[in-house]
This record gives C-alpha cells, structure tokens and sequence, in this order.
C-alpha cells in the first residue's frame, strides 16, 4: 500500500485573521522558471512516485496543501476551479477562459495520453496552474507529441500532483471559490504565499483584453478530415461570421468552419461600427475569462450591434449579451466546469448533456420582458441559455463546441446558421 502522498497542515490559527489588503492587487507578472528535472526527463516517462514533496498550494482560508511539482517551477496566484471532466485535459489547458485560475481536475489520473499536436483550444496555456491527484508516470497514445510535464514547462505553467484534490474540492464546494498561490520556492515562508493570496482578487479585473487577440484575421480551418462531423448538413456556404475574440476556443471557429461559413475574427475592442460596415450575415460574441461586469466596454460593443444582424453568444459572449439587454450577471459559489452539466432545453423539452466552464452567471430576474430563456442547468436550475426572437439573439452560458466534452449540443449552430439563413432570405 503506498504511503500516504499528500500532507494537509494548517498554519498557526493566528494567521487566519491577517487582515485582507484594501488595495487588492491585479494579476502579477509571472516569475517562472523551467524545472531541470522536467527538463532532463527520459522521454514518455515523468519523474517517478519517490520524489519528495517540493510545492505548496496556500488557500486564502490558511490551509496548506503539500505537494510534487511537475511543468514549471516559480510562484502564481490564481483563483482555483475544479472540473470534473474525465477527458479532454489538453484542451482546458489552452481554453482561454481559465485565464488568472488554477485548474484542479477532480478525475485522479491525468497525463496518460500526453499531448499532440492537434487538440489546442488556442495558441497558448492561459491558465494559472494545474492541480491533480495523480500524474502518469508513462504516456502512451498513438498522437502523443510529448509528456504533459515537458509541454507545461515550456509554457511556463507550474503543475502540482501527490495532493488530495477530492478534499480541495469539498472546501470549494463547501465554502465558494477560494484564492490561493502554487508555490515551488522554498524560500518563501508559508505566511507570505498566504498574504499573497489575500491580496489578490480576480472580482472586477477585465481579463479578456489580455487573452484577445491584436488584429483580426481570417479563420482558415485545417481540421483533418478525420475529424469532421455534421450533424445539421453544410448549409451555412454563403455565411459570413465576425467572430468577436474574447478569449475565443478554435473549436467554435471549427464548427461555423463545419457548416461553411467565412469567418473573421476580430480583437474584443474592435469598433461595432466597422463590424457593421463589413454587413456581416451573423455576429458571434466568443467565450473568455474573467468577470462580465467588469467589461462594460464590451457591452456597449454588443449593444450597438444587437438588432442589426443575428447574433449568437457563448459564454462569456452570453453574459455580455444578458448585460447588452439590460440584465445584471453575478459570482456564482464555485461556479460550473466540466464535461457532465445536465441541461434542459426548454423550447424541445430534450435534456443536453453538457460541457461548461464559468464562474458567472447572468441573472434571469434581471431581464426585460421578451427576453426568453431556452435553457436551465439541472443542478442548480441557473439560466444557460437566452433568446431575444424580436432581435435575432440567442445565447448559451456553456460549450456547445465541446472540446472537451459532449456534442449533445451541437445543435446550436446549426440554430444559428438557421437564424441567419431566415434574416437573408427576408432581407
Ligand atoms: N468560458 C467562459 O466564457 C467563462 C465566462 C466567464 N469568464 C465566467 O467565468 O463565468
């Protein structure tokens, strides 16, 4: 039977009462560096299960979580999440919208499967960290590119294993999302990783902007044909679609790709105006990270082109279009993220179920009359889905573009190929 892998000490009662800074600091600039052992490993094998405990995770409640390091090395402060998918790590890493969050996934065993090449949600690794239970100590998959740990130390991103993500995850549940910082330097004592963590606040910080991307461009889908599915058939040919960049997943892109559109996409500050001019036939408001009230910038850009053209929101994209119409969004306890999120349709009665990831929600009491919600989480009945039929609106709060998850969903573009299809043919 293996020793126990993962120490949970509290620190010294007094420090639970350090005051929290009046002044929170935004998100810090990282300070990492690659782990040498990472680094040197033998290929297709992480470090075995005999190195000793070398990082900390300190919760902005005062507890400490002892654990192994694996990826990069350094010090971060983040907000962390749990997701309870079983698949799909490789894409929650590069999903824009954990930006300034540390992900912990509850499944034990992640890293089996490596990383490859074609399964990147966007260029980069936004996250703040990654918490698990248990790496693989070998990987094994016919399009592994390399081991999870090589691919984080590249990327600058500090991962933590040998910790007891079940417990962790009770505490979220328990007490509401909970800031802490993932620490590999000895050096710092366990009281500032926690002042750290108490002056640092993720609440009313725009994240998007750093996450969009600079210019616009043109979406050109490289997906393997290998991987090409259609629920809907391809009618969307004739389709233009402005994507507005938030922190936007490639799979949304690919699946407007699936069904034939042209897609541009543009930076989150790009003027309405010159959207309008571009006479799109549809209008696409992406995911991202970070709170929607904190870009009232973006909701007036989604104000002035509701009603002009039909518009779909993701996430993010939805939350802004709640906003947009007039209604208020707000920090749920600990929000929702994963593959397994039932959803009831409520124009089809169907049961979807889901993939999600966000910490907010918009608020179905603050919306004007007209505005329709079309969707509702089963778990806790919040509001996952808005249509504003008068305006050509529809939204969803979670992923119908999966990656990872359930394509139950899918539906949804072909909704919107729908709604697009209805305006040009009246027009
Ligand atoms: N995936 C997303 O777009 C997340 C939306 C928002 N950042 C939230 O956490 O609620």
């Amino acid at each position: 039977m293996a020793t126990a892998a993962f120490n949970l000490a509290l620190i010294n009662p007094s420090t639970f009462i350090l005051p929290k800074s009046p002044n929170p600091t935004k998100l810090r600039v990282r300070t990492l560096r690659c782990s040498s052992a990472t680094a040197n490993a033998v290929p297709g094998l992480s470090e075995g299960p005999w190195k000793t405990s070398d990082a900390r995770l300190v919760l902005e409640d005062g507890s400490i979580w002892r654990a192994k390091s694996f990826g990069a090395s350094g010090t971060q402060v983040g907000e962390v999440v749990f997701n309870t998918s079983l698949t799909g790590y490789q894409e929650i890493l590069t999903d824009p919208s954990y930006a300034g969050q540390f992900v912990l996934m509850t499944n034990p065993h992640i890293g089996n499967t490596g990383v490859n090449f074609d399964d990147e949600e966007s260029n980069q690794c936004f996250l703040g960290g990654l918490v698990i239970r248990s790496i693989s100590i070998s990987t094994s998959n016919w399009r592994c590119a390399e081991t999870l740990g090589d691919y984080l130390a590249e990327r600058n991103i500090i991962g933590i294993y040998d910790v007891d993500t079940r417990a962790i995850t009770r505490r979220l549940r328990q007490d509401g999302s909970l800031v802490g910082v993932l620490s590999t330097e000895e050096s710092k004592t366990d009281e500032e990783l926690l002042e750290m963590s108490r002056s640092w606040d993720i609440v009313g910080v725009d994240l998007i902007s750093g996450v969009s991307c600079k210019e616009p461009y043109e979406w050109v889908d490289k997906t393997n044909s290998e991987w090409e599915f259609n629920y809907g058939g391809r009618d969307g040919k004739a389709f233009h679609v402005v994507a507005y960049d938030f922190g936007i997943k490639h799979n949304i892109l690919r699946r407007l790709a699936s069904h034939g559109c042209k897609i541009t996409v543009v930076p989150s500050t790009w003027p309405a105006s010159e959207i309008l001019k571009r006479k799109p036939d549809g209008v696409l408001f992406s995911n991202g990270p970070g709170d929607p009230s904190a870009v009232p910038y973006a909701v007036e850009t989604v104000k002035e082109i509701l009603g002009k053209v039909p518009v779909f929101g993701i996430c993010m994209g939805h939350q802004l279009l709640g906003q947009a119409l007039g209604g208020k969004t707000f920090k749920m306890k600990f929000g929702h993220h994963g593959g397994n999120h039932p959803v009831r349709n409520l124009r089809s009665g169907h049961v979807e179920i889901s993939a999600q990831n966000h910490n907010y929600a918009v608020d179905p009491a603050s919306l004007p009359e007209g505005v329709e919600v079309t969707h509702v989480n089963l778990n806790d009945g919040s509001c996952a889905g808005l249509a504003y039929p008068a305006q050509n609106i529809m939204s969803l709060q979670y992923h119908p573009e999966a990656s990872p998850g359930p394509r139950d969903s899918d539906y949804a573009f072909g909704e919107f190929i729908k709604l697009m299809k209805k305006v040009k043919v009246n027009a």
